[in-house]
């Protein structure tokens, strides 16, 4: 294990049977309340932003707006986000989509993506791959490309990678943690 993937590791808090019986939630909280890892963390992701070309950073409501943002701001781009429904004023695509425990609708404000962008989406954990492609599908019915999806921690086990990755086509996702 890196220093990175150590650090970051010890930061986040596993919370059995949240919000609901038979999940494992990884509650990122402490790595938020801790300068040094939502520093690296920051960094890791601005550096993949940086090495994929992208343009613009997406974060996906909630816990990806808390980290994609300081990543936009690090890398010099701008933040787009992707917000459960209903939650934006402008004129929005939707995707409907389902996850580790009930189903959602997101949005983006159609302005806000156009075809000259590369956009890297952020979030926070990665389980059935649900929101990521949903997220994707967005970028893609905006007209733009998908630089990459990065995200701080993949759950392996709920085999979201194979299904994001076929929404992908051929962009890296990036997990800096895997259980
Ligand atoms: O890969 P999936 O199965 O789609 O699950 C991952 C998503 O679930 C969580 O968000 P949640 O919808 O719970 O929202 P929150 O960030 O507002 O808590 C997490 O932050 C990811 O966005
Ligand atoms: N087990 C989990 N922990 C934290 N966030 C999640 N989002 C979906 N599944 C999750």
């Amino acid at each position: 294990m890196t220093d990175l993937t150590t650090l970051l590791l010890s930061r986040i808090r596993d919370v059995a049977d949240h919000p609901e019986p038979g999940v494992m939630f990884k509650d990122i909280t402490p790595l938020l309340a801790d300068p040094a890892a939502f520093t690296a963390l920051t960094d890791a992701f601005a550096e993949m932003a940086g090495r994929t070309g992208a343009t613009k950073i997406v974060g996906l409501e909630a816990r990806g707006f808390i980290l994609g943002a300081p990543v936009a701001v690090r890398a010099g781009l701008g933040f787009i986000p992707v917000r459960k429904a209903g939650k934006l004023p402008g004129a929005t695509l939707s995707q409907s989509y389902d996850l580790e425990y009930g189903s959602a609708e997101i949005e983006v404000h159609a302005e806000d993506l156009s075809a000259d962008d590369r956009v890297l989406v952020v979030d926070d954990v990665l389980a059935t791959g649900g929101t990521a492609e949903a997220s994707i599908q967005l970028i893609h019915r905006a007209g733009a490309e998908v630089a990459g999806v990065a995200v701080l921690m993949e759950l392996s086990f709920l085999d979201g990678r194979p299904r994001l990755e076929a929404a992908l086509d051929g962009a890296p996702l990036e997990a800096l943690l895997t259980v």
